[in-house]
């Protein structure tokens, strides 16, 4: 299976328009890949947040319209990334889209965990709540955005469910890119599970972003790993090699689940069992 991880970079000096313009062209050369994926809200920027009300688009607009369009002459599985959309009551979401190579709309999903504390994303877009597989040929997408990537549960959902390739659409910082690489590598180890991971490069709202797109394996390697600058990583992989990580070393059937209770406190204070 060949995927293009397209690392484009989002400042502002770029229209919005234009931007969107470039992204489908990027789409329409990854002509033969299997799955092509964009990042995070790569209209208005991820930390954009004064321009998340008026870059927001319903469901189908240009963004829906021109990335369906570029999925199908492409003829390509197409996770472009996320929009920030305007819901018919008027609420906001930062939701994904995924198209299939005649260019339907196959899934969107809302993001669940929304960032920013009591700032931005996480007071002005509501949350969703739905997890969100996508099945393609050869394998099961599981999809998740940015801040999600830090809620292990959500990926053990996503598995439950099926997944066996997680798609990240993001824009994280450069100032904690080492988590991106951790948690990356962390959420392919433990799920035994393909990692494709796409950041954003450039800088907007004052935010160097951390670009390090990343493609993981199920055993933690790292496939292909990009710079800080606007990139297009391009890699094979088998998607065989879950079932077969997932064989050889059958950890996840060693899940003990409902850990969450009966909780009991320990001693503490050095009075413990040791
Ligand atoms: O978790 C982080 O450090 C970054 C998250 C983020 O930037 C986002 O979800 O938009």
């Amino acid at each position: 299976m060949r995927a293009s991880v397209i690392q484009i970079a989002v400042n502002e000096d770029e229209t919005v328009e234009a931007r969107r313009r470039r992204a489908a062209s990027l789409v329409r050369q990854q002509e033969g890949a299997d799955l092509v994926v964009l990042p995070e809200l790569w209209t208005t920027g991820a930390f954009a947040f004064d321009e998340f009300g008026t870059g927001a688009e319903p469901l189908r607009g240009p963004t829906y319209e021109a990335m369906a369009k570029a999925a199908s002459e492409a003829g390509v599985w197409l996770h472009a990334g996320s929009v920030p959309e305007r819901a018919p009551d008027g609420q906001l979401f930062n939701t994904s889209l995924v198209f299939s190579p005649s260019g339907d709309l196959a899934a969107a999903y809302r993001k669940i965990h929304r960032f920013g504390f009591d700032k931005g994303e996480a007071v002005l877009m509501g949350a969703g709540s739905e997890l969100v597989t996508v099945r393609l040929p050869h394998t099961t997408l599981g999809v998740a955005t940015c801040y999600d990537l830090r809620f292990p549960e959500l990926f053990r959902g996503l598995v439950d469910a099926g997944a066996e390739t997680f798609v990240v659409p993001a824009g994280w910082p450069e100032r904690r890119r080492s988590h991106w690489t951790l948690l990356a590598q962390a959420r392919a180890v433990e799920n035994q599970a393909f990692v494709l991971a796409c950041g954003t490069a450039g800088t907007h709202a004052g935010v160097p972003q951390a670009g390090h797109s990343i493609v993981v394996d199920p055993w933690g390697e790292v496939l292909a790993e990009a710079g800080a600058d606007e990139e297009i990583l391009t890699v094979e992989f088998d998607p065989q090699k879950v079932t077969r990580t997932r064989e050889q070393f059958p950890a996840l059937k060693d899940r003990v689940l409902g850990l969450e209770t009966p909780w009991r406190q320990g001693q503490g204070q050095g009075q413990g069992q040791g």
